[in-house]
This record gives C-alpha cells, structure tokens and sequence, in this order.
C-alpha cells in the first residue's frame, strides 16, 4: 500500500485532531483492571488500536466496537496473548500490569526490537520485579507470578513513559503504596491515572516525577475520553508550516505542543494559541534551528522525523540531536533520495537548508518517519509515492482525508 502525494500544494483550511493513540493504548490495556464495564468515546480508528482490541479478544474479555466507541467488559480467561499480535506493536507489552495485576501470572513475549532502536524493557521488569512479582525467561517469553502485588519505592533510571505506565497499572490493585520516582511526565501518563482514578483509583502526582499510588482491592467500570493527539497536532502544524500554508488546528491542548509551537515560531512560522486551537500561517523563509529531542516537556522524539523534513528548504544549517531513541533517522536516506542535504554523525543530524526538493518513491520505515515523508512530498516538486503506507495508519485517523480537506493532492495507490 502507498500514498501518493503531488506537491508544492499550500494547506488552508481547519483541520480536528483525533485522541491519542499513545493515551488510548495504555488505556485499553488498563480497561483490563476491572471487571466492570468500561466504556471508551472518541478512540481512533487506527491500526494500533484495531491490534490492541484484537489482543483483548484473544484474552477472553468481552469487546464490542460501534465507530468511535468501545465498550469492554468480563474477565481474563487467557493469561498468554500470542505472539503473532504482540509482535505487531510495542504497547502489547502494557497487557503485562493489568493481567499479572489481576490473575497473578502472565506469559509475554518479549517484544523485540524495531526499527527506531533496541527498546529494552528492564525497567518495566525492575518495577514488577519490586512490587514482588517472581520473573522468569521462558522461550522467548517473560512469565511474571505473584499472588498478591506489595507496593514499594520504585526508581526508574530514566522516565520512561511505558515503564512509569505499567507499574502504575500494576500498583494500582497492590496492597499498600508505591512511589515512582523519576517517572514520566508525559500528558498520557496524566490521561492513564485520571483513567484508572475513574474506576476509583488512587493516583496522585502523575505529570510530577514522583506518583504516588494507593493500591485499591478492586476497580470498577467508567466512561472514558482520552486527550487528543499531540503527536497529530504537530504533525498538522509542521504540514502547514513546511507547505507555507495556513491551517487551523481544532481540538488540541496548547500546552501540550509548547515544544513544537516554539521551535515553530524559532524557524520563523506564525503560531498562534487560541483556547483547544493553534492557527500556524508558514512563511517563505525558514529559519535553521537546534533540536534536541527529550523527555516532556522537552522537544518531543515523535516529532523529530517531520521536523526534519521541514528544516531540509531552511536558509542554513539545522542541527538536530536525537537523545532518546538510538536508531531513529531511518527517514534520513529517503529525504536524501528526494534531494535534502543530511550528514549523520552519531545521534545528531545536520541539515544543510536546499533550494527545492523532488519528488519520488520513497519507503516509510516506521509510523512518523512516513508522516515526514508526507510532508517531504507536500513540499517537493512533483509526485512523491510513499510506500509501506500501513505504517502510517497505526497511528494516524483517517490522515489522506484530513489532509486532502487542506488542499493536498493527495491519495491512496
Ligand atoms: C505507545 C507509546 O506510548 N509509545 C511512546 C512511548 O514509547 P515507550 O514507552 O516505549 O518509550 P520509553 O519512554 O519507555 O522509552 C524511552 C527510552 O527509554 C529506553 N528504555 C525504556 C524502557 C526500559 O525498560 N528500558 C529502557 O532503556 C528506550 O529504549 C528508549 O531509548 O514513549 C516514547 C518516548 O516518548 C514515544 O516515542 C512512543 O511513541
Ligand atoms: C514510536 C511510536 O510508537 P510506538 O511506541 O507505539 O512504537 C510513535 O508513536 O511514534
């Protein structure tokens, strides 16, 4: 599957951003701490979505999808979801907390690495392993036991956003309190405990780096709506920018992309907030600009790809420094076959601004490298035919229409 793009389009118009794929993830995972019934309004329609509702079937729970909303209930009837899922995406591995959590055992695979870098999980296990949970290595598969979870005082090395996740999941049925420290700050962290706080949970000091958690005896069901995607709301805002156009951004919370907005305005584009809305107008001339990827509130890694991609037409030289993934510019020899200037050294990028760039095909190799692609080819002369397109659709709703409603020329193959 590809998308094809015409470019040297400019976007105009509005355009509604979805919730968000890295809050409703974790979310649908945690819907599995309760038996009661759980009822999820506005979750997109994306792949990563379609996976992780496949997973609960195969545990057993009972799932029923009407558009936008799902509703989940039951129990676990399998502690082992199989392999052939769990493989597809990264956030299998937050099944672990909720089916440990409430079954006392469970069997994951572990999930391997992918094409933005190794991806270990010895945090998630240090945070098991001290809420005292039994582990062991079994064919590939990590199997966790313990009758009942104990809290305790977990440090994380680093805040990692799935680690802080599934100890928070995990401690919130353990007996006593757990103490996060060095945990993440990301909004989706503060979308799961508000989550897990509704089915009457008891998390205070998520979006602080020390969360403190009340394990509960047992949660009960809820209506939920996750926060909207701030990885989408950049996406769009970089779109408009790098096409010199001129878009309204509806339903995303200002706070939320302050990194992006402010590298925006650095590089010489109009941003401005308004209340659940951002209006980026692009101007002809595109500043360089330095760019060190972060934990939040830091410049965030899922935005490093598109901003690239942009700062490739800059007048100048762009440094761009990624710190939190190992291996994340696969998306650098594809904007080099449309004709950007980037040398790689190490984790850091330089970008020497071009005149033009040509359209081509090209080969997304994960989610938000393939969404640079797209805007590559909204600002290139020419077609630019982005292959393997199905990575782009585990985490972007309905992306073609969107930004064919903006005015791209723009569709499927
Ligand atoms: C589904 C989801 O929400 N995915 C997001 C989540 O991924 P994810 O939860 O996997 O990201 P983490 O914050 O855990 O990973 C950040 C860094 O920590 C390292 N690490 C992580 C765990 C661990 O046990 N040991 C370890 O060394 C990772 O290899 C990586 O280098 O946060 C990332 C960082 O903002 C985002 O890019 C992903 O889009
Ligand atoms: C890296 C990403 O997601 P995941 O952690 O699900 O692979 C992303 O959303 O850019």
């Amino acid at each position: 599957m590809s998308i094809m793009v015409r470019g040297e389009t400019r976007l105009k118009g509005e355009v509604e951003i979805s919730s968000s794929k890295n809050a409703i993830l974790p979310i649908l995972a945690a819907s599995l701490l309760t038996e009661g019934k759980v009822i999820l309004k506005k979750v997109p329609l994306i792949e990563d979505v379609k996976v992780i509702n496949c997973l609960l079937k195969e545990l057993g729970v009972n799932i029923k999808e009407n558009g936008n909303i799902i509703t989940i209930d039951g129990n676990i009837i399998n502690i082992h979801p199989p392999y052939e899922l769990v493989k597809k995406i990264r956030a299998s591995f937050l099944l672990m907390a909720p089916i440990l959590a409430t079954r006392g055992e469970v069997r994951v695979s572990l999930p391997g690495g992918c094409a933005i870098g190794n991806r270990p999980i010895d945090l998630h296990l240090k945070g098991f392993k001290a809420l005292g949970a039994e582990l062991t290595l079994a064919g590939g598969d990590i199997i966790a036991k313990a009758k009942k979870l104990r809290g305790n005082h977990i440090y994380l090395d680093f805040p990692s956003v799935g680690a802080t996740e599934n100890i928070m999941m995990a401690a919130s049925l353990a007996s006593g309190t757990t103490y996060i420290e060095n945990a993440a700050l990301e909004p989706e962290i503060v979308d799961l405990a508000n989550f897990i706080n509704a089915m009457g949970g008891k998390i205070n000091g998520a979006g602080t780096n020390i969360i403190r958690i009340e394990g509960v005896k047992k949660l009960k069901g809820t209506e939920y709506t996750s926060i909207p995607d701030r990885i989408e709301a950049g996406t769009f805002m970089l779109a408009a920018a790098a096409t010199r156009g001129d878009v309204i951004i509806n339903n995303v919370i200002p706070e939320h992309v302050k990194a992006v907005t402010a590298k925006l305005m650095e590089s010489g584009a109009q941003v401005e907030e308004g209340e659940n809305k951002i209006r980026v107008q692009g101007k002809e001339k595109i500043n360089p600009v330095y760019i060190k990827t972060l934990p939040y509130p830091g410049f965030p890694t899922d935005m490093q790809a598109q901003f690239m991609a942009y700062l490739s037409l800059a007048q100048g030289s762009s440094i761009v420094t990624e710190s939190v993934f190992e291996n994340r510019f696969m998306h650098v020899p594809e904007l080099v076959r449309m004709g950007a200037s980037i040398r790689i050294e190490g984790r850091t990028a330089v970008i020497k601004g071009v005149q033009e760039l040509n359209g081509t095909e090209v080969t997304a190799t994960d989610l938000r490298a393939g969404a640079a692609l797209l805007i590559a080819g909204m600002m290139a002369r020419g077609i630019t035919k982005v292959s393997n397109s199905y990575h782009i659709d585990r985490g972007y709703e309905n992306i073609v229409d969107k930004f064919a409603r903006l005015g791209a020329d723009i569709k499927r193959e």
